[in-house]
C-alpha cells in the first residue's frame, strides 16, 4: 500500500523513554474505512502506540502521516490532531460532573462556532445510535460501564472525527456488553470508520477485525488480513502469545486462523 493512498501511514516511528526503548521502528498502513486490530502482549507498546497517534505522548523519531500530512511537525498542534483522531480510553474517562449530553458537548464547546452549530442535534442522533438516547441527562456513575463506553463513543464521535482509537474496548465489558459493543462497530455509526483497536481479546479481534497486527517488544513483528492464517511457524512469539492466549484452542501447531 503506498502511503499516499493511505488514511495513516506510520514511518518508523521510535520512542525511548530514559533509557527504556518503548516503541523502535514501527512502521504501518492504514486505508480509508480498514479496522485495523493491534494485539500483543502486555508491556509490548500498544497503548504507547495509540498515545503517539494522538499526540498525547511525542515520538522522539520516525513520522506519522496522517492523509500525507506529517502529524509530528512542530507546527501542528494536539487539538487539532485531536478533532481528527478520536480516541476511546480504556476507563472511558468521562467528565463525572458532567450530564452525557453536556459530555458529549464540551469539545464542540470548546473547539469554536463551526464545530458548535449543530451540536446539539449531532449529540442526541449519536447517542439514538449507541442506543442510549434515554440517558442523555443521567451522569457517568448512573450509568453500567457499557454504557459509560458508548457514550465515551458517542462523545468521540461528535467532533466528526476521521480516525478512531480504540484501547482495549472489551477489557471491563461482560460477554452481553461485548457481544452489544460488536454490533455497534458493525452499525451505520461506526462501520464505515477507519479504526485502530488495541485489544487482548483474540475473539473479539476476529470478529471485528480488517487485519490484524502484532505487536512485541516495542515492534510490529507480524500482520494478517482477518480470516487469512497468521504464519505462526514463520513466528514463533506470535504463536507463544496465541498459544497462552487460547489455552483451550488446541490446535494450531502450524497456523492459526484469526
Ligand atoms: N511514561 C512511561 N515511562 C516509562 N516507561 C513507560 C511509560 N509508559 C509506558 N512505559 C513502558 O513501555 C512499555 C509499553 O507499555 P504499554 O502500556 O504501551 O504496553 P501495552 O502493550 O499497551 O501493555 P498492556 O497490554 O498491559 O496495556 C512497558 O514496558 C511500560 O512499562
Amino acid at each position: 500500500m503506498s502511503g499516499s493512498a493511505s488514511v495513516l501511514s506510520l514511518r518508523s516511528l521510535c520512542l525511548t523513554i530514559g533509557t527504556h526503548r518503548i516503541l523502535h521502528d514501527c512502521t504501518l498502513d492504514l486505508a480509508e474505512g480498514q479496522t485495523v486490530v493491534i494485539l500483543g502482549p502486555s508491556g509490548s507498546g500498544k497503548s504507547t502506540l495509540m498515545r503517539c497517534l494522538n499526540l498525547l505522548l511525542r515520538a522522539d523519531s520516525g513520522q506519522i502521516l496522517f492523509r500525507g500530512r506529517d502529524l509530528m511537525a512542530r507546527h501542528v498542534s494536539a487539538t487539532e490532531v485531536r478533532r481528527m483522531i478520536g480516541m476511546v480510553f480504556q476507563d472511558y474517562c468521562l467528565f463525572e460532573h458532567l450530564d452525557v449530553r453536556a459530555n458529549l458537548l464540551l469539545a464542540p464547546r470548546t473547539a469554536g462556532a463551526g464545530f458548535l452549530a449543530d451540536a446539539d442535534a449531532r449529540a442526541m442522533n449519536l447517542l439514538a445510535a449507541v442506543g442510549l438516547a434515554d440517558k442523555a441527562d443521567r451522569y457517568p456513575h448512573e450509568l453500567s460501564g457499557g454504557q459509560q463506553q458508548r457514550v465515551a463513543i458517542a462523545r468521540a464521535l461528535v467532533m466528526r472525527p476521521e480516525l478512531m482509537l480504540f484501547d482495549e474496548p472489551t477489557s471491563a465489558l461482560d460477554p452481553e456488553s461485548i457481544e452489544a459493543l460488536q454490533a455497534l462497530f458493525r452499525s451505520d455509526a461506526l462501520a464505515g470508520m477507519t479504526k485502530i483497536i488495541v485489544t487482548h481479546d483474540i475473539a473479539f479481534a476476529s470478529k471485528v477485525a480488517d487485519r490484524i497486527v502484532f505487536m512485541e517488544g516495542g515492534e510490529i513483528v507480524a500482520e494478517a488480513a482477518a480470516g487469512q492464517a497468521f504464519s505462526a511457524d514463520a513466528n514463533p512469539r506470535l504463536r507463544r502469545f496465541l498459544t497462552h492466549a487460547m489455552p483451550h484452542a488446541g490446535a494450531f501447531s502450524s497456523s492459526t486462523d484469526l
